[in-house]
C-alpha cells in the first residue's frame, strides 16, 4: 500500500492543550485521526511521527527512504529556522514533501521568517491552521495518482 508520512516537530505535542489562539484547538492525536481517514479513503497508509529531538527526526526522515514512504508531509516546528541536518535529511531521502505551518510565519517575528525547508519543498502551506496538513494531503494524494 502506498505510504504517506506527516511529521511533527518540537512542542506540537502540546497541540490543543496552549496557545489555542496561535495553534488552534486540536490536538495532534485529532489532527492525525483526521488525516489518516482522509488517506484511508483514497487507500494510501499515512504514517506519523512526532519528536522534540533533532536527531530523532532525521533518524526517521533517513528510515522514511526505505519503508515504504512515497511523501512527506512536515511541520519541523522550531526546527524550520535552524535544522540544516533534517532539511539534509530530506535532500538523501529525495522524497518529495510539503512544509506546513499552522500559523502565518510571516505575520509573526522576524526570526521565524526564514524557512530552511522551503526552497527544497514542493510547496509551503502556513496560517491555515489544521487544514493546511489536509490540504498538504490533498495534493500529495493527486500527487501519488498523477506522479508527473
Ligand atoms: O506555525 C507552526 O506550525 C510552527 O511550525 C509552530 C512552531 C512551534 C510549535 C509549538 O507548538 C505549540 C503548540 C501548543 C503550545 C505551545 C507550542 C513554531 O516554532 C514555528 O515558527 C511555526
Amino acid at each position: 500500500m502506498m505510504q504517506i508520512l506527516v511529521i511533527h516537530g518540537p512542542n506540537l505535542n502540546l497541540l490543543g492543550t496552549r496557545e489555542p489562539g496561535v495553534y488552534g484547538s486540536q490536538t495532534l492525536a485529532q489532527i492525525d485521526a483526521g488525516l489518516a481517514e482522509m488517506a484511508a479513503v483514497a487507500g494510501i497508509e499515512l504514517k506519523s511521527f512526532q519528536s522534540n529531538h533533532e536527531g530523532a527526526l532525521v533518524d526517521r526522515i533517513q528510515a522514511a527512504g526505505s519503508d515504504g514512504c512515497q511523501f512527506i508531509i512536515i511541520n519541523p516546528a522550531a526546527y524550520t529556522h535552524t535544522s540544516v541536518a533534517m532539511v539534509d535529511a530530506l535532500a538523501a531521502v529525495a522524497l518529495p514533501f510539503v512544509e506546513v505551518h499552522l500559523s502565518n510565519i510571516h505575520k509573526r517575528e522576524s526570526f521565524r521568517h526564514h524557512s530552511f525547508f522551503s526552497a527544497r519543498a514542493d510547496g509551503v502551506i502556513c496560517g491555515l491552521g489544521a487544514q493546511g496538513y489536509q490540504l498538504a494531503l490533498a495534493y500529495a494524494l493527486e500527487k501519488l495518482k498523477r506522479p508527473v
